[in-house]
């Protein structure tokens, strides 16, 4: 898929992972729509990157993923202005195993609401052009991080949804793939302060340190990159991407 002319949605867009990847898109072309509940971050960003790229690249819409009428609106908003949707990144996430309910609507029910509320506009069905959805998952949607069970239960759901929406899309005639991909450590504020957001397992807080030493952290960058991969390449639908300071290798999963 080439990108010039496309549109894009990145949720969790104003930092981190989230503003990696709507630069990367930006930089290949595409238009992109950040949504974010961090409105003085996102509004910083917009400005910068519409010196850098133009006024009619991007736009801001303030979106709670926790809210189907928001997202509603940000995806209504969207295509009344840039004319339809075509590709999805549901990246928005946390860790807070205190606020554990939080967690599952933020970071597995918000990736479910975003992809439902996005077919409307992007399902060939029903008039959309079709595209690509790419879910942000982790490292730890393949395997537990003993620290955080209930974040790890958030991204292995969300690497199950991503792969049974890639068959379900596939069999159906969405004209829409599907993929996730799954970094390791990646150096952005969601690192900060780790103990405070375990909870109850905070006491297991050196495990993680020891697990960070031990596997380093990757830049923004390397991820937004493996995204630029998974939305270009249209060979790839259902597909879970690790990715890890010393590379990244597509999941090979038991088959039935
Ligand atoms: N940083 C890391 O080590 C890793 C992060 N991830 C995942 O990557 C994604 C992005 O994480 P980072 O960029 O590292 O975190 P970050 O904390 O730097 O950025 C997250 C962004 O999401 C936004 N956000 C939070 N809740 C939201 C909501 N309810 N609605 C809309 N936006 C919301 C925040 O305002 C922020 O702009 C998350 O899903 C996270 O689980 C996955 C693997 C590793
Ligand atoms: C503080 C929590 C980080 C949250 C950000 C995130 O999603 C990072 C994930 C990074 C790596 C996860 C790795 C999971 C590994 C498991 O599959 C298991 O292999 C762990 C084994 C630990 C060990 O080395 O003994």
């Amino acid at each position: 898929m080439a990108l010039s002319g496309k549109t894009a949605v990145v949720t969790g867009a104003a930092m981190g992972i989230g503003q990696a990847i709507t630069e990367k898109l930006l930089h290949n072309g595409a238009k992109v729509v950040l949504l974010d509940v961090n409105e003085s971050a996102a509004k910083t960003l917009v400005e910068n990157l519409s010196k850098q790229y133009g006024q009619d690249r991007t736009l801001f819409l303030s979106c709670n993923v926790e809210s189907e009428e928001q997202l509603k609106a940000a995806f209504e908003k969207t295509v009344d202005t840039f004319g339809g949707i075509d590709i999805l990144c549901n990246n928005a996430g946390i860790l807070n195993e205190n606020e554990w309910e939080k967690s599952v609507s933020i970071n597995l029910l918000g990736v479910i609401r975003g992809t439902y509320v996005a077919l409307q506009h992007m399902n060939k069905l029903s008039g959309g052009r079709g595209g690509v959805v790419v879910n942000t998952a982790s490292m730890a949607g393949l395997g537990p991080l003993i620290t955080c069970p209930v974040y790890t239960a958030t991204k292995h759901g969300v690497v199950g949804f991503t792969r049974a929406m890639a068959g379900a899309s596939a069999a159906s005639g969405y004209g829409i793939r599907f993929n996730v991909i799954c970094p390791s450590f990646v150096q952005t504020e969601f690192l900060s302060d780790p103990n405070s957001k375990m909870g109850q397992f905070s006491h297991l807080a050196d495990v993680i340190e020891q697990m960070i030493s031990k596997a380093g952290t990757l830049n923004v960058s390397d991820v937004a990159e493996s995204v630029l991969e998974m939305v270009t390449d249209e060979t790839k639908n259902g597909e879970a991407l690790m990715i890890f300071s010393k590379g990244k290798h597509y999941v090979t999963f038991p088959s039935m």
